[in-house]
């Protein structure tokens, strides 16, 4: 199953609701959490995210890039993310996480920045819903994407077909209409795209561009 999920780091933060509501094709909404610490941007936090909940439902897709993921992601799940992303970076116990994440009843996914190797993490898998590839140094929207990992993306699509292929494979950063092709070859199944949507004139014909490719 493919799942298109666009990020709203390219959205105008000013009328959030207003441009959810021009993503209604969207499988997931994808909210970049970022405190100025793990990555060098702030963008928003739980009341902001609790808000994004309430204003659509549209399934939310939260990617945390913030330290200290043991403290703060299992609220992130209590507020009704149907996905929250930690990165192993961050987290003192992923495994910790991921039960709690799974026990409030959201996905459990944990990300690799891009000099971060997988192979050492990827013992975790089993209690994992989705593996997120940083496809860009994470921070900002807009950047190119990384070819070099690729070889990453079919590490986790080997991996994740180990258990069958129940662990979806994410690529976040550099989504376009040519690098998604790309990435879908490698072995990603979930695609995250900011600039690629929200600079369109029409956001969701974007999204539905993007799908098509892929079919
Ligand atoms: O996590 C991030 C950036 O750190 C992303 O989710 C970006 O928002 C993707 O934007 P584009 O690269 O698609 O413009």
């Amino acid at each position: 199953m493919i799942a298109i999920h666009p990020s709203i780091l390219s959205a105008d933060f000013a009328n959030l609701a207003a441009e959810l509501a021009r993503i209604p094709s969207a499988d997931a909404v994808h909210v970049d959490v970022m405190d100025n610490h793990f990555v060098p941007n702030l963008t928003l936090g739980l009341p902001v995210v609790e808000a994004i909940r309430a204003a659509t439902s549209l399934p939310l897709d939260v990617h945390l890039m913030i330290d200290d993921a043991d403290r703060w992601a299992p609220a992130y799940a209590e507020l009704g993310a149907e996905s929250v992303t930690f990165h192993v970076e961050a987290a003192a116990h992923p495994g910790r996480i991921a039960r709690q994440l799974r026990s409030h009843g959201a996905r459990a996914a944990m990300a690799v920045k891009p000099n971060t190797p997988l192979e050492p993490h990827l013992e975790l898998i089993s209690e994992l819903d989705m593996l997120l590839i940083m496809t860009v140094e994470p921070g900002f929207g807009g950047q190119s994407f990384m070819d070099e990992m690729l070889a990453k993306v079919a590490a986790a699509r080997r991996a994740s077909d180990d258990l069958g292929g129940r662990v979806a494979v994410q690529v976040d950063g550099g989504i376009n209409r040519e690098t998604i092709l790309r990435a879908a070859e490698a072995g990603a199944d979930t695609f995250v795209a900011g600039s690629a949507v929200y600079s369109a004139a029409d956001p969701d014909a974007a999204i539905s561009g993007l799908r098509q490719l892929l079919e």
